[in-house]
């Protein structure tokens, strides 16, 4: 039945399972554009969810139905024939069509659930079977709360529902009980205690209220499972289910499991943005993979060693599930190989600065802010106060007068290579006649590309930032300043972009 032994076909219940979060419902629109999104991802099922629920569900199973062209879309059940009659109904345009019906398997289901024997219950388990069998020819028989059943007796049911016509047996650990060992040695005791079993597809379905779903479902494909049941993000009933970027990328990352899906892993990331969004459920900032963190390194130590190999602490490639690229985050714990990876970005030369004296002052900021942005990378290199630069240019005093009738004037005291040097020049502005000043001290005419001057909170008091751009010999130079004078913080760009070559 299975063309590739070590194949794992990728089940995703994110509209079903996914969808029984609270708060989290979806219209039909949105189901489509994630169904779509789904096949995009090359999942191999899409559940698309239970039309017997409500007429909304019934709908959304139409049309995913209609929309979808390569993957199985399947419809939920429980072994109830109404519910089947439902699912065939809403099924009826998909061009792989599956009923997923089931029943639980567990004593306290059969007990205190069903009121009933597992006799009884085997008998429903078939009669749903085959009454499913008889419209559809792909049938995946669920064992409810499988991870708290009597495996002799769940091995008897799973033999009676695939002689009755099921193509996937579903054997889910319905409430996150089960250890990881214990789950795989159950999928290893159907594999081999089921007499029909290789007439079935294995399917793995576990739920995460322990933290174990990925562990425990990992477990049941090395024992034999070659279905996993998972959904975006791990979102599901309760505590979750397994999530879909977990299980694909340990298996790629491990390919010494010997197992693969056929996942494009780069579609990860923006499908589980697009997932959260629209199901509002915020991803966990450490969640692994898609998480905001997943790929960002925040301290000292691991960032100089991923700056210097990036394996140093990177087990998979951020651009192998859609992030662009790992991120450098500048705290209190960083060190000052980022503080220098960020400074280089930013077009700052180091050997031009003096590293130690800029990596004192950072520490302070960052103990202040917590996380600092390039603004406040910009603002501590331009601060006017200081010296940041080795041999640079910096002002030393700048006085200007403007206004009504009167041609504006400065004059600049900037030192240079350590000495004082002073000039006087006017101009048609306050800011013209100050970079003429600093020209007349530099010895050379700097042509400014882009000059913009932003206010950083809005208001008259407010501190400005201005941005500059200036060419050199062909190439262009970035320099900022920032002071609550337009006229200081105009010149501090300027020499922020000088101190760059000059
Ligand atoms: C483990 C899972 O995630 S299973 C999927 C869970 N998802 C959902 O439940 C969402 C959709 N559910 C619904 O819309 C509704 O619960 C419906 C339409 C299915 C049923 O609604 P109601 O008829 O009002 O029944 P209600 O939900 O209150 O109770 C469930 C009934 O189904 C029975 N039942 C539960 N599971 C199964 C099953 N797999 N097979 C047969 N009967 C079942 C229960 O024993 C109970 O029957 P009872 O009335 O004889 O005691
Ligand atoms: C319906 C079944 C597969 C289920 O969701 C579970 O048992 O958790």
């Amino acid at each position: 039945m299975l063309h590739d032994p070590n194949r794992i076909y990728v089940f995703d219940t994110t509209l079903r399972d996914g969808e029984q979060v609270p708060g989290s419902q979806l219209t039909t629109p949105e189901k489509l554009i994630i169904a779509e999104a789904l096949e995009a991802l090359g999942v191999d099922v899409i559940e698309a969810g239970f039309p017997i629920s409500s007429p909304g569900d019934f709908n959304s199973v139409v049309e995913i139905s209609k929309l979808v062209k390569t993957p199985t879309v399947c419809a939920l059940t429980r072994a109830v024939k109404g519910d089947i009659d439902s699912a065939v109904a809403a099924l009826k345009h998909a061009k792989h069509p599956r009923i997923h019906t089931g029943i639980g398997a567990s004593d306290t289901h059969i007990k205190y659930k069903f009121n009933s024997t597992r006799e009884a219950i085997i008998e429903r388990a078939v009669e749903a079977v085959k009454y499913a069998k008889s419209f559809v020819e792909d049938i995946e028989f669920y064992a409810e709360d499988a991870g708290r059943a009597d495996n002799e007796y769940l091995a008897r049911m799973i033999e009676a529902v695939i002689a009755a016509g099921a193509t996937v047996v579903n054997i889910p650990d319905t409430n996150g009980y089960c250890l990881p060992e214990q789950y795989g040695a159950k999928i290893r005791f159907l594999k081999e205690n089921v007499k029909n079993i290789d007439k079935a597809i294995i399917s793995v379905h576990c739920h995460n209220d322990l933290g174990l779903a990925t562990a425990n479902s990992i477990a049941g494909l090395q024992n034999g499972a070659r279905q996993a049941e998972c959904t975006i993000n791990g979102i599901g009933e309760r505590a979750g289910n397994t999530s879909l970027e977990e299980v694909v990328m340990i298996l790629k990352t491990h390919p010494s499991i010997g197992l693969h899906t056929h996942i494009n892993t780069k579609q990860l990331y923006p499908l589980s943005t697009m997932v959260s969004r629209m199901m509002r459920m915020p991803v966990q900032p450490n969640k692994a993979i898609v998480g905001k963190n997943a790929f960002a390194h925040s301290s000292g130590i691991h960032q100089d060693g991923v700056l210097k190999h990036r394996e140093n602490y990177e087990i998979m490639n951020p651009e192998d599930v859609g992030i662009d690229q790992s991120e450098i985050i500048l705290t209190a714990r960083s060190g000052r190989h980022a503080l220098k990876h960020h400074l280089e970005r930013l077009g700052y030369t180091i050997d031009r600065i003096d590293l130690d004296q800029v990596y004192q002052r950072f520490l302070e900021l960052a103990d202040a802010k917590k996380e600092l942005k390039d603004d406040d990378l910009l603002q501590l290199m331009g601060d006017e106060t200081e010296q940041s630069f080795k041999n640079g240019l910096a002002i030393n005093s700048l006085q200007v007068t403007t206004g009504d009738q009167q041609v504006p004037n400065a004059v600049v005291k900037l030192s240079y290579n350590g000495v004082e040097h002073e000039a006087t020049a006017t101009g048609n502005g306050p800011v013209s006649a100050a970079i003429k000043a600093i020209e007349s001290i530099i010895g050379e005419t700097i042509e400014i590309k882009e000059f913009n001057i932003h206010s950083i909170h809005g208001g008259s008091d407010d501190v400005s930032k201005v941005d500059m751009r200036v060419i050199h010999e062909d190439k262009s130079y970035m320099g900022y300043g920032f002071s609550t004078d337009i006229v200081r913080a105009s010149a501090n760009a300027y020499l922020d972009a000088l101190n760059k070559f000059i």
